[in-house]
């Protein structure tokens, strides 16, 4: 377990670790030597002259006090090694959740990285905090006790040691046991908290159609009974293990015992020491007894492990060995062909080109792949065939950090931290000036959201930004997007949730954040279309249409029909002035 911990940490923490064994190792040999020093103390005392008994005392006290100060020493050394790989553990996630491709993080991740930042890394951060130590005392103290005894009576010693053999086998079956059941109640915990996850973000949704047409309450349900049933199988499996072990030590303390007793009939080992050895016998078994106690909670400790070493190996998107600096900010999709996890192709043979500066609209029905295009833009995924350029650059092989500082995006899923306007703001362009993200906040009129808040700069947005409506959090990541300047601009026509009074100034900070970009915005506006240097028609992941506003409408084609139909639509506010 320890060899895996660090496998999946690095070696970097050998050190700690390795500190804190020694200090477990040395208490529990002192402690064994403490148990083996009760032999002479009690035979001294049940013989002849009880006043042998003090050098005997003496030295056990005097062991009992190094092995009080070695005990202290380990606890801090455990609890500083937990608290150091919790921390790196937590660091590693974070590191590799940061890397991963967006694909991965699908509804259900969310809750199952919750439960793996907490509950499984507290349950690896209690193997060095708690666990090792009983287990070392465990194994340590008795072997020490055994070696001890061969210096009392080879005879009852050699006894203690073949009764080792045995008790680690059955220790091993009875860990082994449980270890599948083990690992599927952890896997059945993250998919709970998953759900849970699900659960209240969907609320809005369940209150709206009512309790039994939502799916996501039976899906909790369904995931809490699996739950259970992997709980009920970890004890049922568990259990037999459990009993085994205790038989055996009791077994073994039995066969201990009759040895001596047969010994001090026939092999001429006196009362005293023989009481004595007994005693050290009881003291051999006690500590491995324990540790059966401690088997399920190594084995969750071990599945939780397995879970966190199977996030950091998930695959990223690999980094360019030698990154080239794009040139420009002219885009290029070339004959890109791409699908999510499902295998369905979203993209095929998608070729387009964004020239620097200018305006492309992307335009088409729902689910027609415009949202995925604009995304393969930051590399949020890599593409299965073809490749998309970033200034004649292909993107898996621009630094991902050049490649994000050319690219602002302003999309409809906005997401706020927890902290005030003013952070999320900066998130944009975190060495800016008090001053640039006001300038930011009044461009895109988030000054005026600031000014009704109670406590203005300082408010605090909520988890989400849910204390903002819609249109607010929008105006905060537009602010965002004209904080960072970058010179090519992803918009997801940001403008949809905004009320009626701040749209056209919204628009016209909105112009002032794209005017001289590249910009490419996935329209629902007519005004923004008709304004394009370039429209995009996209239908089932492929384009069918590009050209000038005019020149579509002339083509009569796709585009033109959408154009009529938009047209008419009494939704579409600006529809008459450009039409
Ligand atoms: N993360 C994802 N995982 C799997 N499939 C996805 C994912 N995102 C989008 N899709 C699928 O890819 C297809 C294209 O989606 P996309 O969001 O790019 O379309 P769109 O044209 O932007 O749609 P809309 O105008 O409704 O926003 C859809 O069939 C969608 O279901």
């Amino acid at each position: 377990m320890i060899r895996r911990l660090l496998e999946v940490l690095g070696p970097e923490h050998a050190r700690p670790v390795r500190r804190m064994l020694v200090a477990l190792v040395t208490g529990a040999v002192l402690q064994g030597i403490a148990f083996a020093l009760l032999v002479p103390v009690l035979e001294a005392l049940f013989g002849s002259d009880p006043d042998e008994v003090w050098p005997w005392l003496w030295t056990l006290v005097a062991v009992a006090v190094l092995y009080c100060a070695v005990y202290y020493w380990s606890l801090l050394a455990g609890f500083e090694a937990g608290a150091g790989l919790a921390r790196s553990l937590r660091q590693r996630i974070g590191d590799r959740v940061a890397e991963l491709p967006l694909g991965w993080f699908a509804p259900e991740r969310v809750g199952q990285l919750g439960q793996l930042t907490t509950k499984s890394v507290m349950d690896i951060m209690g193997v060095p905090a708690h666990l090792l130590r009983p287990l070392v005392t465990s194994f340590v103290t008795p072997a020490t006790v055994t070696v001890l005894m061969y210096l009392f009576d080879w005879r009852l010693a050699l006894a203690a040691t073949l009764t080792v053999p045995v008790i680690v086998l059955v220790y091993r079956w009875s860990t082994a046991l449980s270890r599948q059941a083990d690992r599927e109640r952890t896997a059945a915990r993250a998919v709970t908290g998953g759900r849970v996850v699900e659960f209240a973000q969907l609320q809005p949704v369940l209150r709206v159609f009512g309790r039994g047409e939502a799916r996501s309450g039976a899906r909790l349900g369904e995931a809490l009974r699996t739950q259970r049933e992997a709980s009920r199988r970890v004890l049922v499996t568990g259990v037999p293990g459990l009993i085994g072990f205790s038989l055996v030590i009791q077994a073994a303390f039995t066969a201990v015992l009759l040895t001596g007793t047969y010994l001090a009939l026939h092999g001429g080992l006196d009362a005293a020491k023989l009481l004595a050895l007994l005693v050290l016998a009881v003291r051999f078994t006690e500590p491995i007894a324990e540790t059966a106690i401690l088997g399920s909670t190594l084995g969750t400790a071990r599945s939780a492990l397995a879970q966190v070493a199977d996030l950091l190996a998930q695959p990223t998107l690999p980094a360019p060995v030698s990154p080239r600096v794009p040139e420009g900010n002219r885009v290029e999709f070339e004959d890109v062909t791409f699908g999510y996890d499902d295998g369905r192709p979203v993209l095929s043979g998608v070729s387009l080109t964004l020239a620097e500066g200018t305006m492309t609209a992307l335009v088409g029905p729902s689910g027609s792949g415009k949202t995925t295009v604009s995304k393969l833009v930051p590399r949020f995924w890599d593409v299965d065939g073809g490749a998309v350029r970033v200034g004649g650059v292909d993107v898996r092989e621009i630094d991902p950090e050049v490649l994000m500082s050319r690219v602002s995006a302003v999309f409809q899923d906005v997401y706020l931290f927890e902290g005030t306007i003013a952070d999320n703001i900066r998130v944009g362009r975190p060495t800016a000036t008090d001053a640039e993200v006001r300038e930011a906040a009044r461009l895109a009129r988030v000054e005026e959201i600031v000014h009704r808040l109670p406590d203005g700069w300082d408010a605090r947005v909520g988890e989400g930004g849910a204390l903002l409506s819609g249109g607010e959090r929008q105006r905060v990541s537009i602010a965002r997007a004209i904080l960072k300047n970058a010179p090519i601009v992803l918009l997801d026509e940001a403008t949809a949730s905004l009320d009626p009074e701040n749209e056209q100034a919204v628009q016209d900070a909105l112009s002032a954040l794209t005017a001289g970009r590249t910009l490419l915005v996935i329209a629902h506006r007519l005004r923004t279309v008709a304004a394009a240097d370039q429209i995009l028609f996209l239908d089932e992941g492929r384009i069918v249409e590009r050209g000038t506003h005019d020149e579509l409408v002339t083509a009569d084609g796709r585009y033109a029909s959408f154009w009529a139909r938009r047209s008419r639509a009494r939704d579409w506010s600006l529809a008459g002035q450009n039409s």
